[in-house]
């Protein structure tokens, strides 16, 4: 295990009320507030973990979802690793505009390639009885675009909270050892012609 941590940036990305504050809250303090408040802007929290034996320093950015509140949080999504988008399970709209939010990431961040970079989707509210969206068709969303992670979680019982962040973390250290690999398997000689040896990385 290397002593140095690794500084990584997670933005949570949703509608407004989904429990993005309330998710960040929960991992970070292991607090959960009934009555919380529209956040305004962004806010960040940092959490310490070790993932598969890496000191990686968290630090949550957490947005606010309404969308009068859009150009107050654009500005922050540059630098992100890894993006959760968030939606409520008992919210069938705030399922159908992940969509849109995914859109929004990618044209405000400073991310060039979707495909390789790291989402997770956040299904949050599963402790309410009455569910507008089901685990299959969140599931369906998520192999249709860009077969991401997907977890359901509660921030009010702590369901998945931990696994939610620690699967985002995997994303991005995945994604790096990728772009690494495939770096590594092409190499240009000393009369500078691009070799790429077709080594098979997964
Ligand atoms: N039952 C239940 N309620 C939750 C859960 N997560 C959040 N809530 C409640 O949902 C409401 C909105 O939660 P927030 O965390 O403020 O939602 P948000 O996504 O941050 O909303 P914006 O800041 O407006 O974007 C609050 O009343 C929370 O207590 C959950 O997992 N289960
Ligand atoms: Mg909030």
């Amino acid at each position: 295990m290397s002593g140095k941590s690794l500084l990584l940036k997670v933005i949570l990305l949703g509608d407004g009320g989904v429990g993005k504050s309330s998710l960040m809250n929960r991992y970070v303090t292991d607090c959960f507030d009934s009555q919380s408040f529209h956040t305004i802007g962004v806010e960040f929290l940092n959490r310490d973990l070790e993932v598969d034996g890496r000191l990686v320093t968290l630090q949550i950015w957490d947005t606010a979802g309404q969308e009068r509140f859009k150009s107050l949080r654009t500005p922050f999504y540059r630098g992100a690793d890894c993006c959760l988008l968030t939606f409520a399970v008992n919210d069938l709209q705030s399922f159908q505009n992940l969509g849109c939010w995914k859109k929004e990431f990618m044209y405000y961040s400073d991310v060039k390639n979707a495909e390789r970079f790291p989402f997770v989707v956040l299904g949050n509210k599963v402790d309410m009885e009455q569910r507008e969206v089901g685990q299959d068709e969140a599931r369906a969303w998520c192999e249709e675009n860009g077969c991401c992670p997907y977890f359901e979680t509660s921030a009010k019982d702590d369901t998945n909270v931990t696994a939610a962040f620690e699967a985002a973390v995997r994303e991005v250290l995945a994604a790096e050892d990728q772009i690494g690999h495939t770096l590594l398997s092409s190499t240009i000689d000393l009369h500078g012609n691009r070799k790429t040896s077709r080594t098979s990385c997964c």
